[in-house]
């Protein structure tokens, strides 16, 4: 699979998007083994605290995110039970690639966003060491991303993210406010029932990313 392909390194308020970081080859080959993912790890709804979520998810690795009534926490078992699929190889070899000096990730967020499905900005903070980077991949339709501060408030700035895209969240820009305010259903022939799905890999437990 052909990593790197990138034609342009872009900047957004310290979160750094890598244009076209993966072919179209390597997007259909990710999407099959997303595939496979959601075979065994089906894709919920997850509830939170002030209703339903519009994106759906699962996750791959040794804890997947699960949010329910009770709250937001990474958990060793889907929420109906069985164990999460290993991390994709062509997934870890992604994050290997981008991330050269980081821990292996142990979990795996598969987000699908189908037509009106958003995200709220938020900070992604339920990891153990808050140091160690997020890395995120866009895969189908076109998606506005928004990105603002680590403190809540103040401006914001948004960038389109395509699919093949890769985003990632680290050191100052770790804990920065993003979201996704709405995505162009329809306008990448990707998945075949038009939508997106954004994977984003992390260490999740503590311990994972201690210095050898
Ligand atoms: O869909 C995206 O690009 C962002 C997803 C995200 O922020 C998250 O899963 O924490
Ligand atoms: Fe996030």
């Amino acid at each position: 699979m052909s990593l790197f392909e990138t034609s342009e390194r872009i900047d957004i308020r310290g979160v750094e998007v890598l244009r076209g970081a993966l072919d179209r080859l390597a997007q259909e080959a990710l999407v099959e083994d997303l595939r496979a993912v959601a075979r065994v790890a089906p894709f919920f709804h997850p509830e939170t605290r002030r209703g339903q979520m519009s994106v759906r998810m699962t996750s791959a690795g040794a804890v997947g995110w699960v949010s329910d009534r009770k709250g937001y926490r990474y958990a060793p078992r889907h929420p109906a039970g069985g164990d999460w699929p290993a991390i994709p190889p062509r997934l870890t070899e992604l994050w290997a690639g981008v991330l050269p000096d980081a821990a292996a990730p142990d979990t795996c967020l598969v987000n699908y966003y189908g037509e009106g499905a958003r995200m709220g900005l938020h900070q992604d903070k339920d990891e153990a060491d808050l140091s160690l980077p997020v890395l995120s991949l866009s895969l189908g339709d076109e998606a506005l991303f928004r990105i603002g501060n680590v403190e809540r408030g103040g401006c914001t700035e948004s960038v389109w993210l395509r699919s093949g895209d890769v985003a990632i969240l680290s050191g100052a820009a770790r804990l920065v406010h993003h979201g996704i305010d709405r995505i162009r259903f329809g306008s990448s022939d990707l998945l075949p029932q038009g939508g997106r799905i954004n994977v984003t890999m992390r260490v999740a437990r503590s311990g994972q990313g201690a210095a050898p």
